[in-house]
């Protein structure tokens, strides 16, 4: 068994982590931990996980977590989690982040975009944990930087059409989250007069994600690509839809674009590639890990679209958490992930 702590649990990915390993046959949830609820149970504050997980949450305290787990998960916001993989590496005990610490290639790129506490990884290996592109990287980590639920849905989307090499490098992205994308921490952007029967843009062209979005699309790309972002606050509370505007270096057709992804991903469990004519719904996803993606070829504008849709808690986070883990401890991938999305 895989004993597994998670920092945060009582955040939404947290809850989200717990909901997946709970029925996870090979791991046991060792150590959970909340500032501010410690000593009552988790589903005291989730009743969602009534006779799931029961167990007491505790103090923040890493030697008790070092002691008892193989692995930790930190559901923190961004800047907590480098200190604690810093502690764990030396002990052999492997990390998740599910914030951005460990997203970037070069650390000078998350000071400049993040604030926050933060240590750096100076020695400490880490990998961006896409697994769609960095599956075999991931089986050797110590650390994995979990994607942010944005790049998540923009970089699955893209991938195919820049490793083919049949678009630019310049591309335009528009992406609707849910609501609980914002976590759980209230504010006033995202109280439910706000929210409610409203979709609003925020973070125009600056959204800490841009830059993600970039180094992993350039790399894939093997040149420079730049990203312009807006991403829409949508009524709902779970779900990313992306929609990329992408020009086409030269002439193709709908059916080619589709026999170009379903090649690509065809041994991908948790892509899945719509038939022409059918288009990502975020409902389609709901409560699952599986990332849809559907496109149109503009043949007027000389543009291809691509919409691709995720659940922002599961492939967006926790789900792909777990698919990082499964990968990590030599587990079939898909276990405790194969779950069909709730619809409607
Ligand atoms: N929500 C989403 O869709 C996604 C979130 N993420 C990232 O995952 C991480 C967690 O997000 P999410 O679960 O949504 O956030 P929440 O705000 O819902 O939860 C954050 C958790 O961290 C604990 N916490 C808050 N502040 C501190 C602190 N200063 N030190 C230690 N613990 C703290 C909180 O509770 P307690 O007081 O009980 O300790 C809570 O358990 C973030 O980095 C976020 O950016 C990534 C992808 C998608
Ligand atoms: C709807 C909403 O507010 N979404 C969050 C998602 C980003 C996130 O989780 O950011 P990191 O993982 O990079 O910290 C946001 O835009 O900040």
């Amino acid at each position: 068994m895989v004993k597994v702590g998670i920092f945060g649990a009582t955040g939404y990915t947290g809850v989200e982590l717990i909901r997946i390993l709970s029925k996870h046959e090979k791991v046991e949830i060792k150590y959970l931990s909340s500032q501010s609820y410690n000593t009552i149970a988790i589903s005291d504050v989730y009743s969602s996980l009534l006779g799931f997980c029961d167990r007491v949450l505790e103090e923040v305290d890493f030697e008790r977590a070092m002691s008892e787990c193989d692995v930790i998960f930190t559901a923190l916001p961004s800047g907590h989690a480098s200190k604690i993989a810093r502690e764990a590496v030396k002990k052999g005990i492997k990390v998740i982040d599910l914030g951005a610490d460990f997203r970037f290639d070069d650390y000078s790129i998350y000071k400049e975009w993040y604030s926050g506490e933060y240590d750096g990884y100076d020695g400490i290996k880490r990998v961006y944990g896409l697994p769609e592109i960095y599956r075999d990287d991931i089986k050797e980590a110590q650390v994995v930087g979990n994607p942010g639920c944005y790049p998540t849905s923009v970089i699955l989307g893209l991938m195919p059409l820049l490793k083919n090499g049949i678009i630019e490098g310049k591309i335009i992205v528009d992406s609707k989250s849910g609501v609980s994308g914002a976590g759980r921490s209230p504010s006033q952007n995202n109280i439910y007069a706000e929210c409610n029967e409203n979709i609003k843009a925020y973070n125009v062209a600056k959204h800490r994600h841009i830059p993600e979005m970039e180094q992993e699309l350039s790399k894939i790309f093997g040149e420079r690509v730049s990203v312009v972002f807006t991403p829409y606050l949508a009524p709902m509370t779970r779900g990313i839809l992306s929609t990329m505007y992408c020009k086409l270096k030269k002439d193709i057709d709908v059916n080619t674009v589709y026999d170009i992804y379903a090649d690509f991903y065809k041994k991908e469990y948790f892509i899945k590639v719509l038939k022409p004519g059918h288009y990502p719904a975020t409902k389609s996803v709901y409560g699952s890990n599986f990332c849809h993606i559907g496109f149109e070829v503009d043949k007027r504008t000389n543009t291809l679209i691509v919409m691709s849709a995720i659940d922002n808690l599961v492939k967006g986070a926790s789900g792909q958490a777990v698919q990082n883990m499964n990968i990590m401890f030599g587990i079939q991938e898909n276990t405790a992930l194969d779950i069909i999305p709730i619809y409607p």
